[in-house]
């Protein structure tokens, strides 16, 4: 028994280093006795959750003077153990008799439990689990959403799938309200989603990994907010369309499937690894219109003739990730503060890299858009920061003429949540983009759409062989140095550091026409 507790005290004590996962540290750990995973998982997830109220009953009975041989990493686990376990210690697990430590703790419990139940008084609750906080409770999870693959399937055939295994079917909930019905949830019930109409909503702890329809392919497991981009782009049927950092491809094979599997999806990832991984999840789910490239997507000449019908983009480059909620990372955060071992990144740091990515992430936009019959591209990040989101959109808006905007009514208009008010865009200009939040169920998410101004004037420029394009756009030559093109254009280009005016008004002084503030596609 000693030797379990003990070791769940050196795996407590990494993972306040975040020396590793919660999972590589029990199931995928090698040095944990294949019989002992799936107790020891349990043990340390549940610790972690309940450090606050442990740590404090450790520091009120004075365990740690008492006992000169343990240290906190030590206790948390047979405190917890001892005190919140429904039978107690673990004497079953084997491995060592009793050591010092555990013999302390067992002679103090019904002063540990006086603790709890101080505790318990002061905060008014009744049920240990109460004690959990708020955000890391079981039913505070997010909803499980299962994309249909409409490449594979139809959304007729997986609801009567599901409704002929029992599972009960609730109305969806109104347009406007971000997050599924509360009355589901109750297990094996789900609902249509009310934004996406080849989205469904299961209750949080429902686990479909091992359904028939998700090993076959026909289903998903995919969050909500990342199957915003491909609605946002919309690639019609036997068009062609490219997603510039597809990897693992969850976006590359949902545009597959809006597609109804024609056309053709050019998926571009520069790490092979993550590109092999996009090819088996992509032929798993039966998608036969992807090209799949290991290429750095800066690199892919916009002109090559193989990509000169390409006009939809779906841009979803590497970001901070600041978005995503990730329940276990949530855990091991709380549990660092708890034990006063908090390695937080720096501000100085983060806003550095922040810079970096926002850089980055401008070039993959400007990039794309030098595709000659590009139309409309969505930009989209995990990311919750604006300098990644609403700032990259406007620095984008600023640098170049062609593209604009596209309008809400053409941004998902029903979705409520919007994009963040800054002073680099314009109140209309930030109602045009999304976002999503944990609030809404989901992870962190941003997107946006640029559509192609169709009165833009082409604009000669050299072509490759030396001749004038007359039908070129200047930005779509991506053989013209820089210079050439400031030249040709007699303008110069920056980054605007203050608020556009308006994408489209800029463009009126060098047309002088009319046009309206954003394009509709
Ligand atoms: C946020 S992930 C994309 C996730 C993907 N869209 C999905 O939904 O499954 C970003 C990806 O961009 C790739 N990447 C980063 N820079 C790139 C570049 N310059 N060209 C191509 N791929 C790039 C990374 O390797 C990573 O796989």
């Amino acid at each position: 028994m000693d030797a379990f507790y003990k070791q769940a005290g050196v795996i407590l004590n990494s993972l306040a280093r975040r020396d590793g996962s919660v999972k590589t540290m029990t199931i995928g750990n090698s040095r944990v006795k294949p019989e002992w995973k799936r107790k020891m998982y349990a043990l340390i997830c549940e610790t972690l959750k309940y450090s606050q109220v442990l740590v404090e009953i450790i520091n009120k009975e004075g365990l740690l003077e008492k006992s000169e041989k343990a240290d906190i990493y030590t206790l948390l686990p047979l405190v917890h153990d001892i005190l919140m376990a429904r039978g107690g210690l673990q004497h079953s697990v084997g491995g060592g008799g009793r050591s010092e430590v555990v013999k302390l703790v067992i002679s103090m419990k019904s002063q540990l439990r006086s603790s709890l139940g101080e505790i318990m008084e002061r905060q008014g609750v009744k049920a240990k689990k109460e004690l959990i906080p708020l955000h890391l409770r079981d039913e505070n999870q997010m909803h499980r959403y299962v994309r249909i693959n409409l490449a594979k399937t139809t959304k007729e055939k997986v609801v009567e799938y599901f409704q002929n295994e029992g599972y009960r079917l609730f109305n969806s909930s109104p347009v406007g309200e971000p997050k599924p019905p509360k009355l589901f949830s109750k297990s094996k019930t789900f609902v249509l989603d009310s934004h996406l109409p080849d989205l469904l909503v299961f209750p949080p702890l429902t686990d479909l990994h091992d359904h028939p329809l998700y090993l076959n392919g026909d289903i998903i497991l995919q969050d909500k907010a990342s199957c915003f981009p491909a609605h946002v782009v919309s690639p019609a049927p036997n068009s062609k369309a490219l997603d510039a950092c597809a990897a693992p491809g969850n976006k590359t094979s949902h545009m597959s499937s809006l597609m109804g599997n024609t056309g053709t999806v050019y998926a571009f990832d520069m790490d092979m690894k993550r590109l092999d991984l996009l090819k088996t999840l992509t032929a798993k789910a039966g998608c036969t219109n992807i090209v799949a490239k290991c290429q750095n997507f800066l690199d892919v000449d916009p002109l090559d003739p193989q990509y000169k019908d390409v006009e939809y983009l779906l841009l979803d480059p590497s970001c901070s990730g600041s978005g995503i909620i990730n329940r276990m990372d949530s855990l091991v955060d709380h549990f660092a503060l708890c034990v006063g071992h908090d390695s937080a990144v720096k501000g100085a740091n983060k806003e550095q890299r922040l810079e970096n990515l926002s850089d980055f992430q401008v070039k993959i936009i400007m990039h794309a858009m030098k595709f000659p019959s590009a139309k409309r591209i969505s930009y989209s990040t995990c990311s919750i920061h604006k300098e990644e989101n609403e700032h990259v959109v406007a620095k984008v808006l600023g640098q170049q003429d062609r593209f604009l905007l596209a309008q809400r009514k053409d941004v998902l208009p029903g979705w409520p949540r919007r994009g963040l008010e800054t002073p680099l865009l314009t109140k209309e200009q930030s109602d045009s983009v999304i976002r999503a939040s944990p609030e809404d169920g989901m992870n962190g998410f941003f997107v946006s759409c640029f559509v192609v101004d169709p009165s833009a004037s082409p604009i000669p420029v050299e072509a490759k062989d030396g001749n004038i394009d007359e039908t070129t756009s200047i930005e779509s030559a991506t053989n013209v140095p820089d210079d050439k093109i400031k030249q040709i254009r007699g303008t110069k280009r920056e980054i605007d550091s203050k608020p556009p005016s308006s994408n489209a008004s800029k463009k009126r002084k060098r047309t002088k026409k009319k046009r309206p503030k954003q394009i509709t596609a």
